[in-house]
């Protein structure tokens, strides 16, 4: 049986806040393997990058999510009891739940607010002289979502709101005060949602029939039993908080646009669209890795995977692999031309299958938002880019260029 190649170090937890993203991909390149071990947060943990990694990591029958999640994430991003610890049976009845949300009609209606939202935004634009992007489109997404959600948000709620739910999402891969700021953000956030939640349920509130408020307040679980309010509240916010998370990806939309400026014709084909929002999504640092737990020990490839241990994925380094992305280190959409797809290669938000794995249930949603953000910014408005930290430091996660993305003189071209 051959030896996982090991880190030296007894703990690489600071090392892993100190490099972020690269981290992985640099101790894989250190030992030559796509597969190393190390200690992370004190447990013994695999890590693992590239294609047949993913292929195994998204086996249900080899791993678990049950107790993945270190605790800190769960106090902050994804908050505890929700889709993304479950597994088997309870996972499936919960994802179907979440992907009961996403026909292409309701993803569609998304898409159409959240242009709305933008559209009418564009006057003030207008006049303030200088805008920041990420906030901006952080505040529009929150409207569109609770809109979409059947979530109803007074014009005096909205910043707070969006603070609490940027505040979960900064809060991911945080030590510091960003921590902190994440539980109040998390906290707040479920009091609401859960309030919200007893609204439908005791009758003061009324929201569509396919809207998430009232599919997740009147979900019932394989036995028949509404899910306890805390945990509706996760869920509900497990579909407002990502989406408001896309304007991260916006934000890098437009950096790419900045740098490439050839796409910003080119962006106006379907096809073309298509491939440019892949790319960003393949080639952006979001979520550095996925976290499992081997369900019972098995052998792979030579290796031995000891029942219990934790197992990462490196997301952003699969998404980065020389092997499946020629060149990676190069924005460039083309290379998604004719690309017929591979829920192995490109996992920006999980890969394998939507209902039978951990997959990310909004994949469809992001594209859309994504597309929508990209034909305002090249068709709808001009705009000019004054100097600023453009920088994106891949030791920050989740990062985002330093200054969020500062545009100036907003006008329209209709
Ligand atoms: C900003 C863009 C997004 C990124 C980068 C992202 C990324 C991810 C990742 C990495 C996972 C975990 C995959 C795994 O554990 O194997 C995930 C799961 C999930 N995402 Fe997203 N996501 C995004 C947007 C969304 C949106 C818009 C929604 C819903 C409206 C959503 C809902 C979910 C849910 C419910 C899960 C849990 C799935 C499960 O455990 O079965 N995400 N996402």
């Amino acid at each position: 049986m051959a030896t996982i190649p090991t880190d030296r170090s007894p703990d690489s937890t600071l090392a892993f806040l100190r490099i972020g993203y690269p981290f992985i991909g640099q101790r894989c390149e250190r030992y030559g393997s796509d597969i190393i071990q190390t200690r992370l947060l004190l447990t013994p943990t695999i890590c693992m990058r590239g294609r047949a990694a993913a292929e195994l990591f998204y086996d249900t029958d080899r791993f678990m999510r049950e107790g993945a999640m270190p605790a800190r994430g769960q106090r902050t991003l994804t908050g505890r009891g929700g889709v993304q610890g479950l597994d088997g049976d309870a996972h499936h009845d919960r994802k179907a739940m979440f992907l009961s949300l996403m026909t292409p009609t309701a993803v569609q209606r998304l898409g159409q607010l959240f242009t709305d939202e933008w559209r009418a935004r564009l006057p003030a634009w207008e006049l303030a002289g200088t805008v920041t992007l990420h906030p901006e489109v952080a505040s529009m997404l929150t409207r569109a979502v609770c809109a979409w959600a059947g979530v109803p948000l007074a014009e005096g709620e909205l910043d707070r709101r969006t603070t609490d739910l940027q505040a979960m999402i900064d809060s991911a891969a945080s030590v510091s005060h960003r921590h902190w700021r994440g539980r109040l953000g998390r906290k707040r956030s479920e009091h609401w949602a859960g309030d919200l939640v007893e609204g439908i349920r005791g009758g003061s509130l009324s929201a569509p029939e396919d809207t998430a408020l009232r599919v997740i307040a009147e979900h019932r679980d394989t036995e028949g039993r509404l899910l306890p309010r805390r945990i509706a509240a996760v869920e509900l916010l497990n579909v407002i908080r990502p989406t408001v998370a896309v304007a991260r990806f916006v934000v890098f939309a437009a950096l790419a646009l900045h740098d490439h400026p050839a796409w910003r014709q080119r962006v106006r084909d379907e096809d073309a669209i298509e491939q440019f929002v892949q790319e960003v999504r393949r080639y952006y640092p979001f979520f550095p890795v996925a976290a499992a737990r081997v369900r019972r020990a098995f052998d792979w490839h030579g290796y031995h995977f000891p029942q219990g241990r934790r197992v990462l994925l490196d997301l952003y380094g699969t998404d980065h692999h020389p092997e499946l992305w020629p060149e990676p280190e190069q924005f460039r959409p083309e290379r998604f031309a004719g690309w017929r797809g591979d829920p192995f290669a490109l996992v920006p938000q999980g890969g394998g299958g939507h209902l039978t794995g951990h997959r990310c249930a909004g994949e469809w949603i992001t594209i859309e938002l994504m597309k929508r953000a990209v034909t305002v910014l090249t068709d709808v408005i001009r705009y000019d880019v004054p100097p600023q930290d453009l920088a994106v430091d891949l030791s920050r996660m989740p990062a985002l260029p330093g200054s969020g993305f500062v545009v100036t003189a907003v006008r329209r071209t209709d």
